[in-house]
């Protein structure tokens, strides 16, 4: 049986670690999207020499911390890649920000839903590209709005028709990490915004994962080692 931890408790060993000395919030997330490249990488070897190209959209939270740095790996590896970013820059938690500026002398940090244009992200619309999905992870606390959850269906949509693969960071948005359910808004609204190939968790699979919805959205499940000891 598959030992599952809560957001909580992900949360509880997060600080013990960073209150004990053993390890940092910024060395956290840097580990966090390290796990999320080398999963990447694992799950789809050829792409070292396909198009090589990757739409990393990351939310205000340490979620899109997390994307800000597989952003910058995939692009220290030699690939394409367009980084769409709901939030805003100056509330983002301390080690998202420190990662969203590394991101920003590195490429451009489109606003998403984009205001005018799809074309940055469209541009990238080519076969075997890749839709990283960093917007929430385990501090999603109510729907996705429903301008944002239209801008990633109207991208998903295309990805469907482009042969995307989808990678989830930590967990599908939309999806409670907690309960494996869909935080849904009145239909049509869309609850998870992306179902993945691959989701890359860390530490330990969060319940959410394995019940309910979970097992239908997530793809395949990675957990990614990011330092915080043996797994429960
Ligand atoms: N903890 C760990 O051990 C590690 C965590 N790591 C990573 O951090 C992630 C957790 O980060 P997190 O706590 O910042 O939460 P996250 O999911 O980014 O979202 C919070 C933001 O979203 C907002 N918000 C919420 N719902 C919303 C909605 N419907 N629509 C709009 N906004 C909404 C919310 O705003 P608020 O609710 O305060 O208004 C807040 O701004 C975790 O999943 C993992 O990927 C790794 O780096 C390694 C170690
Ligand atoms: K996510």
């Amino acid at each position: 049986m598959v030992e599952t931890i809560t957001p909580m408790q992900m949360r509880e060993l997060e600080a013990d670690a960073i209150s004990s000395g053993l390890t940092t919030g910024r060395d956290l997330m840097e580990r966090a999207g390290a796990g999320v490249v080398d999963a990447i990488l694992a799950k789809w070897p050829t792409k070292a020499d396909a198009p090589r190209r990757a739409v990393v959209l990351c939310g205000p939270g340490n979620n899109g911390g997390d994307g800000f740095v597989v952003a910058r790996l995939l692009l220290e590896k030699g690939w394409s890649v367009v980084v769409g970013f709901y939030g805003d820059a100056a509330k983002l938690p301390p080690d998202a920000r420190e990662n969203h500026d590394r991101w920003a002398k590195l490429g451009p940090v489109v606003p998403f839903p984009p205001q005018d244009t799809y074309e940055p992200f469209l541009a990238g619309f080519e076969p075997g590209a890749l839709l990283i999905d960093a917007l929430f992870g385990i501090g999603l606390t109510r729907p996705i709005a429903v301008d944002l959850s239209t801008a990633v269906l109207g991208l998903a949509i295309n990805n469907f028709a482009n042969d995307w693969n989808i990678v989830a960071v930590d967990v599908p948005s939309g999806l409670d990490a907690e309960t494996g359910t869909l935080l849904c808004g009145p239909p049509p609204h869309p609850g998870v915004a992306t179902a993945a190939d691959l989701t890359v968790t860390f530490h330990a699979p969060k319940t959410g994962h394995m019940q309910n919805e979970g097992p239908a959205v997530c793809g395949e499940l990675v957990v990614a080692d990011i330092g915080l000891g043996p797994a429960a």
